[in-house]
């Protein structure tokens, strides 16, 4: 079986799990951010009509109306391959595929088990690759079509994505679905801002905007490239499991450890062990016993189910009796018969993770701090950073306490103590918050830099979600139209090493705190501004910088520059040839991401078509990785391989259920928001 790097310890880590990180300066940041407003601040939220017009040199205008998709019109080009197989309702208009693939009929039932959480199985299947070359011929009608786009107006934000499906006799303007409530009334607000009409009708197919905590996979069976707006990628588990996150980061680091080998690539790249906890899955036997043998009291660690949120199912390690209760449990799934002919019904896949013993306290107080990478466009990727905010705990810390509500920083888990509702505001803080206690408290003792939560911390959560990207990149499945928020959760320890703890689809958007209602609406609709944007640029084979509704995301990855990605309509659906250098905007992310470009970008690269007529679903399957990454179908396997049982979440694996099935699974995991 490969573990990796070694099977006795998947990553190598220090005992003491920490090392000092404030050695960088503020000067490293290139661009000191203010507080809070990371990115370029551009403008205000506002109509996004009114930013076009004022915009230099621009003419708000519209372009030919053969490059606008009609609602309903077909568009062969850009279909790609559905991954969905099977969808309730009407299927998808093109269906390239409509093979089955073998899955049980089997209706479920699902026992509980106490305190051991079943995961949701939304997933997607690995296509083979295929390396097609892109000819001089298609290169050069390339550039042609580059320098045709370059001169193409810019049309106002909203304008050409939805203005050719608006139905003026009607009298219905675009509709909008939201499923579930987590930031619904920001989400409904921006829409009808803009004069778009909610449905409640959730199969309703003429949306223009769609934003479901729960993934259903009739939404992408139905959803429409180029003219639609669809919150998550659907196999955003890459990232938002612990399974997937954990997996994805070791194929990566064999991936870069294989490229560092390369004379030319003297990459500086992170290590997976130098901010991820050691974390081992319960799943796979010789993990297991890895982590079984390991284990001594001295050590804490924190056992997680793979796939839920809010510290549901998590409980810590600290003695051996408790590590056998834990062995014993795992193999009594193991061995059940039950579970063995239907793996389906047993327990939640789980991790254990080396508990981080000495975070950083204020007052006292564990924190951890939630940030959001945001993918606003996934054709071209265009990626994001934001600042979030931190969250604290209302007791005081005690490694020793065996309360999980002074070890556990979820908002969720401190709503259960009677002295929320009283202290809540003193759980949540604004980044500016944590920046002047830092400052404060810790500037000079530790020798820190001024603004060390702006600098150093952000710059770092920055290189390690930049990394994380890159890691899945290849992978996720990508649609003009598809765009998500993930809410990613970091500690910072006493020695102010960063730890990246998980990432988490359908973040949290309550507003119940006043830092909360300060950050989270400008978090939503930023986001939604830029997955617009960014799409319609996209569409219009338009120039992605600048970006005027960026304020305080930070860009990230700019697949603009970096990638091939294919162009909706017409002729124009074509790989487009990056033609000048990358030009992320953000210093740090540039400086990480650059160095690992030659490495580990080129696997997941999106791949010229290999003609000018090639349909967009041949494209999609040139999209996995060639053999010189190693980090595609072809290595996959290598996950979880000597590990039948503990496949269910290996990255990138097929995991095709039917509908209801799938739709269950989400449901039981809607408390899903990383709260
Ligand atoms: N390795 C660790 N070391 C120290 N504390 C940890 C560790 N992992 C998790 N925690 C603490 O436990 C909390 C919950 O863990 P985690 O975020 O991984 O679980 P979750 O159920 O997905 O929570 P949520 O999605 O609501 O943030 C974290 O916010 C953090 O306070
Ligand atoms: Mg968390
Ligand atoms: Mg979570």
């Amino acid at each position: 079986m490969a573990l990796h790097p070694q099977v006795g310890r998947p990553h190598g880590h220090h005992r003491d799990g920490s090392e000092p990180q404030a050695e960088a300066t503020a000067q490293d940041m290139g661009r000191h951010p203010s507080p809070g407003r990371v990115g370029p601040a551009v403008c205000p939220i506002r109509g996004l009509r009114s930013q076009a017009a004022r915009r230099p040199r621009r003419g708000v205008g519209t372009t030919s109306s053969s490059r606008v998709p009609r609602s309903g019109a077909l568009m062969p080009a850009t279909r790609s391959r559905t991954r969905f197989i099977h969808c309730r309702g009407q299927p998808p208009r093109t269906h390239v595929s409509s093979k089955r693939p073998k899955r049980s009929r089997i209706r479920r039932c699902h026992p509980r088990v106490p305190g051991w959480t079943h995961e949701k199985r939304m997933g997607s299947s690995v296509e083979e690759g295929l390396r097609p070359e892109l000819s001089r011929l298609d290169q050069d009608a390339d550039l042609l079509e580059e320098e045709e786009a370059a001169r193409l107006p810019v049309t106002s934000l909203e304008g050409l994505f939805l203005e050719g499906d608006k139905q003026p006799n009607s009298g219905q303007g675009p509709f909008f679905y939201i499923g579930g409530t987590n930031g619904a009334s920001i989400i409904s607000n921006y829409c009808e801002s803009k004069g778009w009409q909610r449905t409640q009708d959730s199969r309703c197919e003429d949306y223009k905007l769609k934003w479901c905590e729960i993934k259903c996979r009739d939404n992408y069976c139905s959803f429409r490239e180029g003219q639609q707006l669809l919150f998550q990628l659907p196999n955003n588990k890459l990232l938002t499991t612990k399974i997937g996150l954990l997996s994805a980061l070791r194929e990566h680091a064999r991936t870069l450890s294989k490229a560092r080998l390369l004379p030319s690539t003297q990459a500086k790249v992170l290590k997976m062990e130098e901010f991820f906890p050691e974390t081992y899955r319960l799943d796979i036997r010789d993990e297991r016993q890895a982590f079984f043998t390991l284990f001594d009291e001295t050590q804490i660690w924190i056992c997680k189910p793979t796939a839920s949120n809010q510290g549901k199912g998590i409980f810590l390690i600290r003695s051996q009796e408790e590590v056998a209760a834990l062995q014993a449990k795992t193999q009594s799934i193991e061995d059940d018969p039950i579970y063995r002919k239907m793996p389906f019904r047993a327990p939640q896949a789980r991790v254990v993770q080396r508990y981080v013993q000495n975070p950083l306290l204020l007052d006292g107080k564990k924190f951890d701090v939630r940030s959001y990478l945001l993918i606003a466009c996934a054709m071209p990727y265009m990626v994001f950073f934001g600042h979030g905010y931190a969250r604290l705990t209302l007791s005081l810390y005690d490694p020793h306490s065996s309360d999980l509500s002074g070890h556990l920083t979820n908002q969720f888990m401190q709503k259960k103590s009677p002295l929320y509702m009283l202290l809540k505001e003193s759980t949540v803080w604004s980044m500016e918050h944590l920046n002047r206690y830092i400052n404060d408290k810790f500037r000079k003792t530790k020798g820190l830099p001024r603004d060390w939560v702006f600098t150093t911390f952000t710059k770092r959560m920055q290189q390690i979600m930049a990394h994380c990207f890159l890691a899945v990149k290849s992978k996720l499945e990508c649609k003009l139209g598809y765009f998500d928020l993930i809410g990613c959760d970091f500690l910072i320890d006493e020695n102010f090493k960063v730890w990246l703890l998980e990432m988490n689809s359908n973040p949290a958007l309550h507003t119940n705190c006043e830092v909360l209602k300060e950050v989270i609406p400008g978090v939503v609709m930023e986001t939604l501004d830029l997955a617009l944007e960014t799409c319609q640029k996209s569409l219009h084979s338009q120039k992605m910088l600048p970006l005027l509704s960026q304020r305080r995301f930070v860009l990230l990855y700019n697949g603009e520059t970096t990638d091939l990605w294919p162009r909706l309509g017409g002729s124009r659906s074509l790989a487009r040839l990056p033609r000048r250098p990358p030009r992320p905007t953000c210093e740090v992310a540039s400086s990480a991401l650059s160095s690992v470009r030659a490495a580990a970008d080129r696997p997941g690269a999106r791949k010229p078509v290999p003609s000018r007529d090639a349909p967009l679903c041949t494209f999609r399957k040139s999209r996995l990785p060639d053999s010189s990454g190693g980090s595609g179908a072809e290595s996959e396997p290598s996950l979880c391989s000597g590990s039948p049982e503990g496949s269910r979440d290996a990255v990138g694996e097929p995991s095709l259920g039917p509908p209801e099935e799938e739709h269950e699974e989400e449901q039981r995991s809607a408390s899903h928001r990383g709260s």
